[in-house]
């Protein structure tokens, strides 16, 4: 049977607080919800059961897959019988720290993990310090998966500001990038949306961008803004700051006609690039 070419993506934009068990069954919530509402695949935020700050991942971190955030997931995915990104937790591997997402089977079994490989460590002067890597250590792969309609490829956050990592994910057959994430108030009204639809339009592919809603009592203030932009760099769905499940029906032939109008695919001087980045 040929895999259908449409699919229905909701984005769970959620509240994150202090207290871990809280979020782990809000998470759940919403999950039934964002089923309820239609969707194939549902995707959490960065770092979704714990505040997002270099002070909290030690105390946060688990055992991935084996710790209790995992088997919440592992349950919300079986329960719904659904594609779960997972957003991200703060993982830990005997002494070291990640920043880790997962995705789970509709069975609830494990498909991929994805280890942050871009550590935020950014110093803007008056506005923004952060430096992921004073505590956690960066993942070393690149992590993509397969669903019934497409092939994904998944990042974490600031590995969205990597063009090569996008376009790696597209010239492996990628029709969807997603990234949990979670944009501040300096950085996301400036490049949130433009980042997105930029690796959009680029790689001729859907890109999801999950963001914790906006808690303004955090010590990091999440920008919000959870969004889908199309192949043709249009924003197809989003949402403001608060708490709130949004919907992107992804269609692949849609994406097919695009890349046949526009054919970058067949354009492309691999000749000439693989040979300068050889050099
Ligand atoms: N939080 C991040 O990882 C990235 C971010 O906020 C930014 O790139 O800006």
């Amino acid at each position: 049977m040929a895999a259908a070419s449409r699919f229905r993506l909701a984005l769970v934009q959620l509240s994150v607080c202090a207290n871990k068990q809280e979020n782990l069954l809000r998470a759940a919530r919403m999950v039934k919800e964002a089923t309820a509402g239609g969707a194939q695949m549902v995707a959490l935020p960065e770092c979704f059961n714990s505040p997002y700050g270099t002070q909290y991942f030690g105390e946060y971190a688990e055992s991935v897959p084996d710790g209790p955030s995992c088997k919440a997931l592992s349950e919300m995915a079986r329960d719904n019988s659904v594609h779960l990104v997972g957003g991200s937790i703060p993982e830990r591997a005997g002494e070291t720290l990640y920043n880790t997402a997962t995705v789970w089977a509709p069975d609830g079994s494990l498909v991929a993990k994805h280890r942050k490989v871009h550590l935020f460590d950014i110093d803007i002067p008056g506005k923004i310090r952060f430096q992921e890597s004073e505590t956690l250590t960066a993942g070393a792969s690149l992590t993509t998966f397969s669903t019934p309609w497409c092939r994904v490829g998944l990042g974490i956050c600031y590995d969205l500001r990597f063009s090569d990592m996008a376009t790696l994910y597209a010239r492996q057959g990628c029709d969807l990038l997603l990234y949990p994430g979670a944009f501040n108030m300096t950085t996301g009204p400036a490049h949130w949306e433009l980042l997105a639809r930029a690796r959009s339009v680029d790689n001729q592919v859907y890109t999801a961008l999950v963001s914790p809603a906006r808690d303004t009592t955090a010590s990091y203030v999440a920008w919000g803004h959870s969004l889908v932009a199309s192949p043709w760099g249009e924003v197809v769905a989003s949402t403001e700051a608060d708490e709130t499940v949004i919907y992107a029906d992804i269609d692949l032939e849609e994406l097919k006609r695009i890349r046949e109008n526009i054919p970058l695919g067949k354009q492309r001087r691999l000749d000439l690039y693989d040979t300068v980045q050889k050099v």
